[in-house]
């Protein structure tokens, strides 16, 4: 496994772009670029490190030596290699893989290296093809044969991902390279726009196929097939920016689709193995194409060109961000090598070599021309051939599939009428043996076809019977008959293939003969039998098999109901738990109830004692009553309202603020009071004429007071206990309600499964009843067959006596009357 090698390369301005007055820059450090403001201060959000960062005076040499040039002796050893320049429109793309004069690009450095390298590479021999494609418009043309347009993409087993179609040219040299290059480039689709005078409009492909074998004679049959492609994507581009309209701006639409469906791709590739579900390569042409080299079986390299102008910043960003992306993916690149004799570099080695015997000495260079072009043909022929083949194989696979559905379709079909036709046969014979029974010329005509009482005719059968058993189609319309008495079996035969059954020969009829015509005994009527028997057995094994079934569904369907019925037990018990709870508000109230009626009990008498009426602690005490009751209220109509289900903390708030305000009032009261009986003590005590009377009212007075303390810290301990059950009792509820109502679900869910329980075993009771049905009409017929059988053969064996008898007589006839021989 290892990782994309992947670099940033900063283009010069462009000469037009004036130098910006406190403008931001990138700045290249090493391996690292980064965003500063004027006055080098960096941007600590924009720094990003790279496997290579070229700045603005770097040349394509430099790029290709320290970028690309690996990957390319690496294609040369056997290893899948991609190369790709990706940015924003303008920034430079063309510029690295095609060049200049003065400065070639990637592309063609790398046709020159394969070949320098080829040629020190003394003990393999090399075949190398070459095509040159584009995508434009999400359409596959093939740039070094025009005619070639719209070519679909393929995928086959050994080769992958190809082109159907695409020429693919077999090269010598470097030159012929680089001129197929130049004829290619002249289609190749261009277009002004605002960024670019000489925009490119679509992506392309340059790809070389090197394959190579060992030149030794002792050296394996391994052929080395390589792929490497270099590509040069066309620009990312904002629609506002490049001024496109018309035909450039569809163009730059599919451009944008595309760059984004590889950005996609990028983005799912760079996500941790754990994450990334599914790999969108299918979305676009351009990311099925380049699929082995994102993530695939290659060495991959992309460079990544940004503008420097301040007003390009953005698109840069997102330039980079796209390369930080891609820096995460890794690849797994391995020499592709096919173990064959039938390789086509063998074959195309050798016939090339054959010729260039035949042809030494004369027109060497037109011949080898021709060579070139035969060989270019073979190579079509060889595709065409295999994309004949996959074709084929294609075909193949539907028609077994086809077949195979045919077949099944037609088993299906012979096993309904057998199904069907056995019960109308058997149904058929019973009701004609039985209508005979019944019949009271039972003799029958001699000349009559319909075999009665004699052996089944098979012919007698529906149609579709005959059909489906075309064994028995070949039997005689008539029943069989002996004419001579050779073929007539013995009674010990005829017992035995009657299994034993002997019949009273006495009590049967003489049946009438019909059309004889000999055939062998035993052949219709054991066949019946045996197929007779066959299927009844069959339909047994089906019974018992069923029978099982259904057993296992009933102890299923009793363990349901018995789960069912503990759920239920379990529901009644939670239910009345919960009504026990309910309860509690109820009681609680009851007690709020009863502290209301004490509460007032106190006031009144209270009231009762006040001498003065209008004196403030009496109006103190008046005001903190109304509290208290509007307290109790409160609570009361808390606790109801939780006993008609609805939820009580909503009033929650306003219940502690009044229960606080009493508080403080009540507090206030007692002090008042008591330093109201404090004053009244001095003034007791200042008046000594006072009477007895008003000393002991005064003590009663203090004796109530103390009693109302005590009922008032009563009652606050008994309100913070009620408080805190009812906290208490509404939680249980809840968790309670919410129990049931799973139970109940569960319950639900049971009761539809046990529905269908219901619904199977019914169904298949139903099953079981028709086939019980069915076994015991074939009983019936076992019977009958056996019957007629037996019938038979006790007519054949009267036939025989009658027959030695008329001979006797005949002999005696003769005897007699010898003269009339
Ligand atoms: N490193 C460089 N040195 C000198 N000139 C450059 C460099 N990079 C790009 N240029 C020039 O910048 C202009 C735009 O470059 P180029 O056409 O390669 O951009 P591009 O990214 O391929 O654009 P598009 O996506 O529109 O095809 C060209 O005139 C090119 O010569």
């Amino acid at each position: 496994m290892e990782k994309i090698c992947v670099a940033v390369r900063v283009r010069p301005p462009a000469p037009e772009s004036s130098p910006e007055n406190g403008s931001t820059l990138w700045k290249v450090e090493d391996n690292r670029i980064s965003l500063y403001k004027s006055l080098d201060t960096p941007i600590s959000t924009a720094s990003y490190a790279f496997d290579h960062v070229f700045d603005e005076r770097s040349t394509n040499a430099s790029v290709y030596e320290l970028l690309t040039k690996d990957i390319i002796h690496a294609a040369v050893e056997g290893f899948n290699g991609t190369a790709f320049a990706y940015g924003q429109t303008s920034s430079g793309k063309t510029f690295t893989m095609t060049g200049s004069e003065s400065d070639p690009g990637i592309i063609r450095r790398s046709v020159r290296d394969v070949f320098d390298r080829i040629h020190l590479i003394s003990d393999r021999e090399f075949l190398i093809r070459v095509s040159y494609m584009e995508i434009y418009n999400e359409e596959i043309n093939d740039l070094l044969a025009v005619e070639n347009q719209r070519l679909q993409i393929h995928e086959h087993l050994e080769r992958g991902v190809f082109v159907a179609g695409l020429k693919e040219e077999i090269v010598s040299d470097a030159e012929q390279i680089l001129k197929l290059i130049d004829s290619g480039e002249v289609n190749r689709h261009f277009g002004e726009t605002n960024m670019n005078v000489h925009s490119s409009r679509s992506h392309t492909i340059f790809r070389m196929v090197i394959e190579s074998r060992g030149k030794e004679n002792g050296s394996s049959d391994a052929i080395r097939v390589s792929v490497l492609n270099l590509v040069d994507l066309a620009g990312s581009e904002r629609i506002a920016k490049t001024g496109a309209g018309g035909v450039r701006l569809t163009e730059g639409k599919y451009i944008n689709k595309s760059l984004m469906i590889l950005g996609n791709v990028i983005n799912k590739l760079s996500e941790s193995a754990k994450l990334r579900a599914h790999i969108p390569y299918r979305d676009s042409k351009l990311t099925r194409i380049l699929q082995p080299a994102l993530g695939g079986n290659a060495k991959t390299c992309i460079i990544c060109t940004i503008a420097p102008e301040e007003h390009h910043i953005e698109e840069s960003k997102g330039t980079l961000q796209f390369a930080s992306r891609a820096k995460r993916i890794t690849n797994c690149a391995q020499v592709n090598e096919i173990l064959t004799d039938a390789a086509l570099l063998k074959r195309q080695k050798l016939e090339i070599e054959e010729l260039r015997m035949k042809l030494q000495g004369s027109h060497a260079e037109v011949l080898e021309q021709e060579i070139l072009k035969l060989s270019n043909q073979m190579l079509k022929y060889e595709l065409e051939c295999e994309r004949l083949k996959s074709q084929l194989e294609e075909e193949r696979m539907k028609q077994k599939e086809q077949e195979k559905c045919i077949k099944e379709q037609q088993l299906k079909i012979e096993n309904l009428n057998n199904f069907v036709t056995n019960s109308d046969f058997k149904r058929n014979q019973s009701e004609d043996f039985i209508s005979l029974r019944k019949t009271p010329d039972g003799l029958g005509n001699v000349n009559d076809s319909s075999d009665v009482l004699g052996t089944p005719c098979f012919k007698s059968a529906s149609h579709s019977f005959v059909v489906a058993r075309s064994n028995y189609s070949a039997l005689s319309d008539f029943s069989p008959m002996v004419d001579s008495l050779g073929d007539v079996a013995d009674e010990d035969t005829w017992t035995k293939l009657n299994k034993g059954f002997v019949a009273d020969l006495d009590k049967l009829q003489f049946t009438p003969a019909v059309k004889s015509q000999p055939i062998p005994l035993t052949m219709a009527t054991t066949e019946c039998k045996r197929e007779n028997h066959k299927e009844v057995e069959d339909l047994k094994s089906q019974i018992d098999l069923l029978t099982n079934e259904k057993n296992s569904l009933q102890v299923k369907f009793n363990e349901q109901v018995l789960l069912n019925n503990k759920l239920m037990e379990e529901m009644s018990e939670l239910k009345q738990e919960t009504l026990h709870i309910k309860e509690i508000p109820k009681r609680l109230s009851e007690l709020v109830a009863i502290c209301n009626d004490i509460y007032k009990d106190v006031i009144v008498t209270m009231k009762s004692l006040m001498a003065e009426k209008d004196s403030p602690t009496a109006k103190l005490l008046f005001g903190t009553t109304e509290i208290a009751t509007s307290l109790l209220l409160t609570l009361e109509s808390q606790f109801s309202m939780i006993m008609d289900g609805q939820k009580a903390g909503c009033v929650e708030h306003p219940l502690s603020d009044q229960w606080e305000t009493l508080s403080v009032k009540l507090k206030n009261t007692t002090t008042s009071l008591v330093s109201d009986a404090q004053a009244k003590d001095e003034i007791l005590l200042n008046c000594h004429n006072k009477g007895q009377e008003t000393a002991a009212l005064e003590e009663k007075l203090k004796s109530e007071l103390s009693i109302i303390k005590e009922r008032y810290n009563e009652l606050e301990k008994e309100l913070r206990l009620d408080k805190q059950l009812l906290e208490a009792s509404r939680e249980s509820h809840e968790r309670l309600e919410k129990e049931v109502q799973f139970l109940k679900e569960e319950r639900d869910s049971l009761d539809a499964a046990t529905q269908r329980l219901r619904v199977i075993a019914n169904d298949k009771e139903n099953v079981l009843k028709d086939l019980n049905v069915e076994v015991k009409r074939r009983k019936e017929m076992e019977e009958e067959n056996k019957k007629i059988s037996f019938a038979y053969a006790s007519r054949q064996k009267s036939l025989m006596s009658f027959r030695n008898e008329i001979k006797s007589k005949m002999q005696k006839l003769t005897t007699q009357n010898p003269k009339s021989q």
